[in-house]
């Protein structure tokens, strides 16, 4: 399903943190969004999620604009997994993960086999099924972020926002969830810090100050011009003679 901010703007206590974001994210796309610390990558995830309102623009899911849906429809086709997401104590992880079907239960449609299967196929699809009795609390960080993947998978949402993901993962646990991030054939827009990483994504946004001052297919975005001007380093550009892939060195702070 199409994701898309109309002339979002956000603001703090006056202060303005996102500023005229237009962006258009298509069905089935992975969309990378990259900036400095502070940007605006977090701020712009939670209003795409419904969790902030803007101060003014308007996000739509499909035709549909956010601000007239019910958190429960919200939940329903948009799942968002934060940066430093908690969850209280002495829940196991699959408990934990078997809350991403929280918006699909109701009276009518109590907990089901088919519910059972789904939180299973997530805790397989994030490498966890192993510690699924496992109490939350006793995980490792890059363990409790894969947890929370799984609790979004789990809600099969058409829409899937992630907040540096794999910032707590090992290199392989990295890997792993990029390419099934990349394979799920739903709408993605995941924030990431490696470069390189976020080369794979179909379109690339670069957040900066606040604002969407670029964004479209990788190799035209990330150039040396831009990593200088938005991240302030010098970097050279490679193409990798396996697969024809471009590749970021960063050589120096400017
Ligand atoms: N509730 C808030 N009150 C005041 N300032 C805020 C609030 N939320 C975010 N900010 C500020 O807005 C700016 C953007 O923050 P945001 O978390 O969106 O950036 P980011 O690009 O995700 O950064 P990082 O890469 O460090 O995670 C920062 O300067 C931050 O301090």
């Amino acid at each position: 399903m199409q994701l898309s901010a109309e002339q979002l703007t956000w603001a703090v206590h006056g202060t303005p943190l996102l500023v005229d974001v237009n962006l258009t994210v298509a069905s089935g796309q992975t969309f990378g969004l990259v900036g400095p610390n502070g940007s605006g990558k977090t701020s712009l995830l939670r209003l795409l999620a419904g969790l902030n309102k803007p101060k003014a623009g308007q996000v739509l899911i499909g035709n549909q604009p956010l601000h007239t849906l019910k958190q429960r429809a919200i939940a329903q086709s948009i799942a968002l997994v934060e940066q430093q997401a908690e969850t209280t104590d002495r829940i196991t992880v699959r408990e934990v993960v078997a809350l991403g079907r929280t918006p699909f239960l109701s009276a009518l449609q109590p907990w089901s086999d088919q519910n059972e299967a789904i939180v299973t196929q997530a805790l397989l699809d994030v490498d966890m099924q192993h510690m699924a009795n496992r109490l939350w609390h006793t995980l490792s960080g890059g363990e409790r972020q894969r947890v929370h993947i799984g609790r979004a998978l789990a809600q099969q949402p058409k829409v899937l926002l992630l907040d540096e993901p794999t910032n707590h993962l090992d290199i392989r646990h990295q890997l792993s969830i990029l390419k099934l991030v990349k394979q799920l054939p739903i709408t993605v827009i995941i924030s990431l810090h490696d470069l390189n990483h976020a080369m794979e994504c179909d379109h690339i946004g670069v957040m900066d100050g606040g604002r969407l001052v670029d964004a479209g297919p990788p190799k035209g975005v990330l150039t040396a011009f831009r990593l200088r001007q938005t991240f302030g380093v010098y970097a050279d550009i490679f193409t990798d003679p396996v697969d024809n892939s471009q590749v970021m060195r960063f050589r120096s702070a400017l």
